[in-house]
């Protein structure tokens, strides 16, 4: 890569009526190829603070109804809570298996249908519990004119990356929902060992 071409590019953007509301999409690329889209409703000035999430793609989860994570659950929340609001902003980045694939996740979930936790599954692959990098967020941010987030998460490193990242980051607004009978290990170990921020009552 030349130290001129820049690492992330805004592409274009259109409009993307969905069973929730009408969005607008917009296309971003990385120098290395990969694609990731940013949805944003309604209007806001630069001094407001706009709901945002962070979405990491989950195919099984986001596409496929899978009930094995909360993924799927928590976009159709996080777009509906935008929608109630009036404005609003999800960043779907196409970091899939938080960063190892989505072949290298079946992998792991196979590993994990033997009785092993998905951070566990992870390092037996040879792979960090987590890779993802949210560094594009502020192209994605900048180009649509978000300055203030409240962030829809349970993840504390998100709160953390977009804070090092200059963004000014007021709130975080929980988003435990989907909990079911097939990823409540899977949130509890997300819990213990990835310090997300679940109250521990939803295990119960
Ligand atoms: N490697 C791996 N990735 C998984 C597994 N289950 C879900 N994922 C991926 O995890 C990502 C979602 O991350 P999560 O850890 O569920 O949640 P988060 O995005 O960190 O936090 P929230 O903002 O609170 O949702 C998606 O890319 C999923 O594909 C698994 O068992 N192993
Ligand atoms: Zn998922």
């Amino acid at each position: 890569m030349s130290s001129k071409q820049p690492k992330y590019e805004y592409v274009s953007t259109a409009k993307l009526p969905t069973r929730m509301g009408d969005f607008k999409i917009h296309g971003f690329v990385e120098a290395s190829g990969q694609e990731h889209v940013a949805l944003s409703y309604g209007e806001w000035k630069e001094d407001d603070v706009v709901p945002i999430r962070i979405h990491s793609e989950c195919l099984t989860g986001d596409s496929l109804f899978s009930t094995r994570c909360d993924c799927g659950f928590q976009l159709e929340k996080a777009m509906q809570n935008i929608v109630d609001n009036g404005y609003g902003v999800l960043l779907y980045l196409r970091q899939e298996g938080r960063g190892i694939g989505l072949l290298n996740k079946i992998r792991a979930y196979n590993l994990q249908d033997s009785g092993m936790d998905t951070v566990e599954a992870n390092e037996h692959l040879g792979f960090d519990a987590d890779l993802r990098s949210y560094d594009i967020c502020k192209l994605m941010l900048d180009t649509l004119n978000v300055k203030h987030v409240e962030l829809m998460t349970n993840n504390p490193k998100k709160l953390a990356a977009l804070k090092a990242l200059g963004i000014d980051v007021v709130g975080r607004k929980p988003i435990d929902h989907g909990i079911t009978k097939d990823n409540k290990h899977y949130l509890k170990t997300k819990t213990e060992k990835l310090g997300h921020a679940f109250d521990p009552h939803v295990f119960k």
